[in-house]
């Protein structure tokens, strides 16, 4: 198969869809790879590497668009993007629709087959194409969570781990999945006070276990999470819903029950946020205030380590990019009821039911739209 990577265009986002690594790998499985040329200069891989890794270079993005079967990028398609894709393309990435009326039409007029990183499952009812991005951004939630309580910053001016006879900062995370748990054991390394909150009453007995009781766990409900951030200074919104819209767990009201300059970081702002206040900020200008509370809202945090986080992102997608290169996508679909959780638009069907429910689209099931794809 002939892949395509094109040079991310969403704003500083440097990551890039395959490392020279993942080329050399699927040159070796016997496709042909093309790579936008400086698609990975900014994170040190060089047009050289990728020759070396046995790609060809593309001078522009219309090139690699027009010529690869399946394009393989990090970020949601942009409108431009969206306008280059043919009908029966594959483009395997993260969408992230349910909160994205504009890109699910574009895409839908494309007639292009989507692939949606975010929606692949595993065995264990994970997503192990949003694992690796959610384990860096959560990592980086406590990053910009101290960032922000900083004066200058707009924040209360409070130090994550206190200091000896002054008492650490609060921390509490809102979900407890890949994003939270790895929010909650960065804020707990760097001695703040931790308190998880999730639904699932099974994933708050694994953290108790795994922290052997030095994060504290309480059921997600109202009442808990009025009490819990009216102490808090940083919060973290990091819950999911597979495919869905965020649930809005801290309404505008809310706030003025929170210290002033307490600080929200709502990682789940790619499905839409689960703060009432979050509106989808960029890495050149992370952070608003609303009501005296900071708010740092990045879709694409992940863009900001983008060298750690291209590295993560192919070691995680390159067993999938093989099979789906390997079999072609309706094969792979039909044989791999995980990637099949992935196909999220099919030749102008939504073939994702959350979606569909979200946008208020008809909902085809994948095998349908596969078997219709022959
Ligand atoms: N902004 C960014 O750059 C990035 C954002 N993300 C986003 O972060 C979010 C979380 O991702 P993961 O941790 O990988 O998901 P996950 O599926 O591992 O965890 C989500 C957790 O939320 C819990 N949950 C659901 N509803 C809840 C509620 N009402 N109250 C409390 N907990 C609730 C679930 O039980 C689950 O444990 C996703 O929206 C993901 O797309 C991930 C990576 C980068
Ligand atoms: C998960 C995602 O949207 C990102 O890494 O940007
Ligand atoms: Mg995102």
């Amino acid at each position: 198969m002939l892949i395509g990577v094109p040079k991310e265009i969403k704003n500083h986002e440097y990551r890039v869809g395959l490392t020279p690594s993942g080329v050399r790998e699927l040159v070796a499985a016997g496709h042909k790879v093309i790579v936008q040329s400086q698609a990975g200069l900014a994170i040190g891989f060089t047009d050289e590497h990728y020759l070396q890794a046995g790609a060809g270079i593309a001078a522009r993005a219309d090139e690699v668009f027009a010529q690869a079967e399946m394009i393989i990028k990090v970020k949601e398609p942009q409108p431009v993007e969206c306008r280059m894709l043919r009908p029966g393309q594959l483009l395997f990435t993260y969408l992230h629709l349910a909160p994205d009326p504009e890109q699910t039409r574009l895409l839908l007029e494309s007639g292009a087959v989507a692939i949606a990183y975010e929606t692949v499952t595993d065995e264990r009812g994970g997503l192990p194409l949003l694992a690796p991005m959610s384990e860096v951004a959560g990592r980086m939630a406590i990053q910009a969570g101290a960032h922000a309580l900083e004066k200058a910053q707009g924040g209360r001016g409070v130090l994550l781990g206190g200091v000896p006879g002054v008492a650490p900062a609060r921390v509490v995370v809102i979900g407890g999945g890949v994003v939270g748990l790895n929010a909650a054991r960065m804020a707990m390394g760097l001695g703040a006070d931790v308190t998880i909150l999730d639904k699932s009453l099974a994933r708050l007995k694994e953290i108790d276990m795994v922290f052997g009781g030095r994060i504290k766990t309480l059921m997600s409900n109202a009442a808990n999470i009025e009490d819990s951030i009216r102490e808090a200074d940083v919060i973290v919104g990091a819950v999911l819903i597979p495919g869905a819209a965020a649930p809005k767990l801290v309404s505008r009201a809310m706030l003025k029950h929170l210290k002033p300059g307490a600080v929200l970081v709502d990682v789940a702002i790619d499905q839409g946020g689960c703060f009432e206040t979050s509106r989808a900020t960029t890495h050149q200008d992370p952070t608003y205030i609303v009501d005296g509370i900071v708010h740092y809202c990045v879709a694409n945090m992940p863009g900001g380590v983008a060298r750690t986080a291209t590295m993560a992102l192919t070691n995680a997608t390159l067993p999938y990019a093989l099979e789906l290169a390997g079999k072609g996508w309706v094969q792979a679909v039909t044989d791999n009821e995980h990637l099949r959780h992935g196909l999220n638009v099919c030749r102008g069907k939504v073939t994702h039911a959350a979606v569909a429910q979200a946008l208020g689209y008809d909902y085809v099931e994948p095998l349908a739209a596969a078997r219709a794809a022959y």
